[in-house]
């Protein structure tokens, strides 16, 4: 079952539609087929009254292939065999089929269904693991908004005014987003909804990555949490911690589109409303180049009671762990940590440090080391200086480079890892990782 599937929403109202079968899974089709307003003919010898009160015309006997006749979807929902046949005769005809026992010779197949303010959600996963459709319709459940029917009511309404005002469809969607945050800055404003008791956010730092470096406080809350929003870049194996809790992925990676900070804030919010227990993992120190900042900001401006549980800070983790210590008696009396994702940013923080004055740490830097490495030579640092790019420090495809400045520019790095997570060291104490000794090596290259 590998098939390709087209998701299509069927309008059924008024339409004949055959189910074979009248048992429990008749029962269940029934109630789905009458929910959509369709014109049900039951065929069963033996049929519960709940069906046949749902059917338009019931006939008690053993299904025939004519009974397909005039019928745009059938259900069968009978025994194996007969679902068989059923498949077979609905395919011979040209009519689209739903065997509740076969998905093998099925055309269409039933998802996991979240209606909510007038939008629907539908889940499949093709008949491979009907049971992960119902967990994941669960998830989503937790997920959507309370308040879709007024999402969708500003959608609606922004549409056929700018239908009417002739605005490019291209613009729409970052308008529409603007609309929907105003609605919601609006319901905020008025402070209606009080936070639910139970309802609390965890921000909490994941460490560099391996579990191991999690704190005993952070393992403790993805234990009892409800839901978990984590990073991209966040193990799976600190998931694993919380066995209770829905966890979402809302990572940014770079150039790859993602849930917005407007996003996330909101759904931390939300999911506190609701009386969870919530928690938000992100890589590192929260609060060290994290936005776990504007969080805490948002949920405090919220009325969300939140905490905040420190994390090992890949700054300090990821040279530790290549052997470089970011102070050092002689080399190094203290050191700076800089983001190296926008230059406007980073740029006048690197030209106000005297060069050689402390040990200088780059996150998120790799992609930009030629431009910080040229900036720091300008501003007058020795091409000599030593110099450090670690790759995945703490994962088992830890990578480090160690050169002079003059070399960071064209260091080699391994194409295969360039997908983690880096960190930059530029100083004299980036000469020590060279003089380490090397357990994780010495441990079979973990
Ligand atoms: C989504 C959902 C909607 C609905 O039923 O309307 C749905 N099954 C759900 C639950 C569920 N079904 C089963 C379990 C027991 C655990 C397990 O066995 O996994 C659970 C879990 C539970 O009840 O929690 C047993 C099962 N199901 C099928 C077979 C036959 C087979 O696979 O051969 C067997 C016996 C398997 C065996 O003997 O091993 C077949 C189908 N079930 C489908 C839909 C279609 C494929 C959809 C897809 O793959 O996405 C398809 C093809 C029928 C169709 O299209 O009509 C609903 C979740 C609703 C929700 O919670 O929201
Ligand atoms: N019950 C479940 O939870 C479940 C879940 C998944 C799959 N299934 C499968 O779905 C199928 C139906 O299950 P169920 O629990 O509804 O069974 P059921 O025994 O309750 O119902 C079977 C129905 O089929 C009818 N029937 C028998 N021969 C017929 C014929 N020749 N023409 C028309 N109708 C005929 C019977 O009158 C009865 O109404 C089975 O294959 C079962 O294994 C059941």
């Amino acid at each position: 079952m590998s098939e390709p599937l087209l998701p299509l929403f069927v309008k059924l109202s008024g339409r004949d539609v055959l189910l074979v079968g009248g048992g429990a899974m008749a029962t269940v089709r029934a109630r789905q087929l009458a929910e959509a307003g369709a014109r049900i003919t039951v065929v069963a010898p033996e049929l519960r009254d709940e069906v046949a009160a749902l059917a338009a015309v019931v006939h008690r006997r053993g299904f025939a292939p004519a009974d397909l006749d005039g019928a745009w979807l059938a259900v069968a929902a009978a025994t194996p065999d007969v679902n068989r046949a059923v498949a077979e005769a609905a395919e011979a005809r040209r009519i689209l089929v739903n065997a509740v026992d076969d998905p093998d010779h099925a055309t269409v197949y039933t998802a996991g269904v979240v209606r909510r303010g007038g939008a629907t959600v539908a889940v499949s996963t093709g008949g491979k693991a009907p049971a992960l459709a119902g967990l994941l319709r669960e998830a989503l459940e937790a997920v959507l908004p309370d308040d879709l029917s007024a999402w969708m009511d500003a959608a609606e309404a922004a549409r056929a005014e700018w239908k009417r005002a002739r605005v490019p469809m291209a613009t729409r969607r970052p308008l529409l987003l603007e609309r929907l945050n105003a609605l919601y800055a609006g319901g905020r404003g008025a402070a209606a909804t009080p936070p639910l008791p139970g309802g609390f956010v965890s921000l909490v730092g994941a460490g560099p990555g391996d579990p191991g470096l999690l704190t005993r406080r952070a393992a403790e809350r993805l234990g009892q949490a409800d839901v978990v929003l984590y990073d991209a870049l966040v193990d799976p194996a600190a998931l694993a911690l919380a066995p209770r809790a829905h966890c979402f992925h809302v990572g940014k990676r770079a150039g790859r589109p993602s849930v917005s900070q407007r996003a996330i804030e909101r759904l931390l919010v939300r999911a506190a409303r609701r009386g969870q227990r919530v928690v938000r993992l992100k890589c590192g120190d929260p609060f060290v180049l994290g936005r776990g900042g504007e969080e805490a900001l948002a949920l405090a401006e919220a009325g969300v009671p939140f905490e905040i549980v420190p994390g090992v800070t890949s700054a300090i983790a990821a040279p530790a762990l290549a052997g470089i210590p970011v102070t050092h008696r002689g080399l190094a009396a203290g050191f700076a940590v800089v983001s190296g994702h926008a230059e406007g940013t980073y740029g006048p923080l690197l030209d106000a440090i005297a060069p050689a004055a402390l040990t200088l740490v780059v996150l998120m830097g790799v992609g930009a080391r030629a431009g910080i490495a040229a900036r720091l030579r300008a501003r007058g640092w020795d091409p000599a200086t030593p110099a450090a790019v670690l790759l995945g420090a703490s994962s088992v495809e830890a990578f480090t480079w160690t050169g002079t400045l003059a070399e960071l520019a064209t260091a080699p790095l391994p194409g295969d890892r360039a997908h983690l997570p880096g960190t930059l060291v530029v100083g004299a104490v980036a000469a020590l990782a060279a003089v380490r000794e090397r357990p994780r090596a010495a441990a079979g290259d973990r």
